[in-house]
C-alpha cells in the first residue's frame, strides 16, 4: 500500500526494502532519534530544484515572447535564514508580507532591491524597515496607505519608493474562499470594478501614486488566489491588468514597466494528484499576456511572480510519532480507526481553516496486515484537530510508529501555533546524508519566558 516514492512526497523520499523510508539520505528513524518528533523535514534538493524550474520555465517561456521576467519566492509560505539564501542562490527573489519575513530575508543576505513588501495594513515600522533596506518593491494596498508611505518619505527625505499597486481583478481562483484573494468582497487590493462614470479603486490608486513625486509608479500588482489547479484564472487575471496598463497609458501617458501576476500554483498534497506544470503554465500565460499586448498596441512589460507553495510545499514533510490508536464504530456500522500523533492543528491547522486534505503513511517499518480506515488527529482539546481526514493505514499501526504526512513544506510551521501551549516543532533540512536543523524546536522554557508572571 506504499505510494512512496513520488508524488505528493518530495523527491529525496524513498522506502528500503525493510520498509523504512529516508529523505534526502537520512533514515526516519535517525531523524526522530536526532529531533524528535514531531518534526517538520525539509529536502534541501529538492526545494532547490522546483525553485529553479519555476525560474527556468518563466524566463523561458517569457523570452520567447519577448519578455523579462523575475521570479519572488513568497516567503509567507515558510521562511528561515537558509531558506531565503538557497532560493537566491537559485536566482529567486523573495517576496516578504511583514517586518519579520523582511528581517530574515535581509539577515539572509538578500540585497533589498531583491525583495518586495506586501501587507493590507502595514506598520509605519514596517514601512520604514522597507525603506531603510531600499526594497526594490512596496506593494500599496490602499488609498490610505498610499498617502501614510509618501507622506514618511517626504519626512525621510531620499529617492521615491518603487511602488506596485495591487489590484482585484475580479477572477476567483484558489482551493477554498479564505485563500483565494481576488474577487470583490475581501480585504485584499483595489478593485478594477467601476460604477458607471466613475474610476475604479484600482485607477485612483495609481493615479493618487503618481500625484506624489515621493512615490515612484513601478507597475501593477495581481495575485488571484492559491492553490490554484485550474490555470485559465491566471491569464484572464493578466489579460485585465494589461488593459488596465493600457488604459493607464492612455490616460496619463505613464505606461508602467512592471506587471506582477503573484503565486498561486498549485501542488499536489495526495496520491494521483497533479501539480501544475511550470513548463506548461508557464508556455500558456506568455502567450496569453503577448496576444493581450498585441491588441492592445502597447509594449509587454517586465513581469514577475510570486510562488510559494509550489517551491517549498511538495519539498516538506512532517514526521509524527502515532501515541493512542482507538477504533470507533461509526452510525453506518463501519469502523474508524482514530490515530493520534504527537501534534495536530498547532503544527497544520490547515485541515482545520479550510477542511484541506492530506495523505499519511506509517514510515517506520513495513507492515503485511489489511488495511483500515483511518483518521489520524492531534493531541489538542479539539474535536476539529485532524491531521488526516481519511487514509488507509495497516491495521497493526500502534503507539510508537513513525508516520509522516506529505507535502507539509508550505503553511505548516509559518502558521504553527502554540495552542495548548505545545512548543512548536523544529525545521530540519536533509541534503546528501546528512540533517541540519534550520530552526530548533521550542522548548516549555520558551514559553515560559514569554510569560511575565
Ligand atoms: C500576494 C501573494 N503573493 C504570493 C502568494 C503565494 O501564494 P502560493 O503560496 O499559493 O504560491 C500569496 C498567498 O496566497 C499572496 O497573497
Ligand atoms: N495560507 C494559505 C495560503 C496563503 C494565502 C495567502 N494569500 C494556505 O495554507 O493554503
Amino acid at each position: 500500500m506504499s505510494t512512496i516514492p513520488g508524488e505528493p512526497w518530495s523527491r529525496g523520499v524513498a522506502r528500503s526494502s525493510e520498509g523504512v523510508v529516508s529523505v534526502g539520505g537520512v533514515d526516519v528513524h535517525a531523524l526522530a532519534a536526532g529531533h524528535g518528533t514531531p518534526a517538520y523535514v525539509l529536502d534541501e534538493a529538492d526545494l532547490r530544484e522546483r525553485a529553479t524550474a519555476y525560474r527556468r520555465a518563466f524566463e523561458t517561456a517569457f523570452a520567447e515572447v519577448g519578455a523579462g521576467v523575475d521570479v519572488y519566492y513568497a516567503g509567507k509560505a515558510f521562511l528561515s535564514v537558509a531558506v531565503a539564501r538557497w532560493v537566491h542562490e537559485e536566482g529567486l527573489r523573495v517576496d516578504t508580507a511583514s517586518g519579520g519575513e523582511l528581517a530574515v530575508a535581509l539577515r539572509a543576505g538578500v540585497p533589498g532591491a531583491h525583495l518586495g513588501l506586501h501587507g493590507n495594513n502595514k506598520s509605519d515600522d514596517e514601512l520604514v524597515a522597507a525603506l531603510d533596506a531600499g526594497v526594490g518593491r512596496i506593494i500599496v494596498d490602499s488609498l490610505v496607505e498610499i498617502d501614510r508611505l509618501a507622506d514618511l518619505v517626504k519626512r525621510r527625505g531620499g529617492d521615491p519608493a518603487p511602488v506596485m499597486v495591487r489590484v482585484t481583478t475580479g477572477v476567483h481562483a484558489g482551493g477554498h474562499e479564505y485563500i483565494s484573494t481576488a474577487h470583490e468582497d475581501q480585504k485584499f487590493g483595489l478593485s478594477l470594478a467601476a460604477d458607471e462614470g466613475a474610476d475604479s479603486p484600482a485607477v485612483t490608486a495609481m493615479l493618487a501614486v503618481l500625484a506624489r513625486p515621493e512615490l515612484h509608479l513601478l507597475g501593477i500588482h495581481s495575485h488571484i488566489g492559491s492553490q490554484i489547479l485550474d490555470p485559465s484564472g491566471f491569464e484572464v487575471a493578466a489579460r485585465a491588468v494589461l488593459t488596465l496598463r493600457a488604459h493607464l497609458a492612455e490616460r496619463t501617458g505613464v505606461l508602467v514597466d512592471e506587471v506582477d501576476l503573484g503565486g498561486g500554483y498549485g501542488i499536489a498534497y495526495l496520491p494521483g494528484e497533479v501539480a501544475l506544470d511550470p513548463d506548461r503554465i508557464a508556455k500558456d500565460v506568455a502567450a496569453s499576456v503577448a496576444a493581450a499586448a498585441s491588441e492592445l498596441g502597447t509594449a509587454l512589460p517586465r513581469f514577475s511572480i510570486e510562488p510559494g507553495r509550489a517551491i517549498v510545499g511538495p519539498a516538506g514533510l512532517t514526521l509524527y510519532t502515532v501515541g493512542t490508536v482507538k477504533p470507533v464504530r461509526l452510525d453506518d456500522g463501519r469502523v474508524r480507526t482514530y490515530v493520534s500523533v504527537d501534534g495536530g492543528m498547532s503544527d497544520n491547522i490547515r485541515p482545520a481553516l479550510y477542511g484541506a486534505q492530506y495523505h499519511a503513511e506509517i514510515v517506520g517499518r513495513v507492515s503485511t496486515a489489511e488495511p483500515v480506515l483511518a483518521r489520524v488527529v492531534g493531541k489538542h482539546c479539539e474535536s476539529g484537530d485532524i491531521v488526516v481526514h481519511e487514509v488507509r493505514l495497516p491495521g497493526d499501526v500502534r503507539a510508537g510508529d513513525l508516520l509522516a504526512v506529505p507535502a507539509t513544506g508550505a503553511y505548516g510551521r509559518s502558521m504553527a501555533s502554540n495552542y495548548n501551549l505545545l512548543a512548536r516543532p523544529p525545521v530540519v533540512a536533509v541534503r546528501d546524508g546528512a540533517s541540519r536543523v534550520l530552526v530548533r524546536r521550542e522548548t516549555v522554557d520558551d514559553l515560559l519566558a514569554l510569560d511575565e508572571g
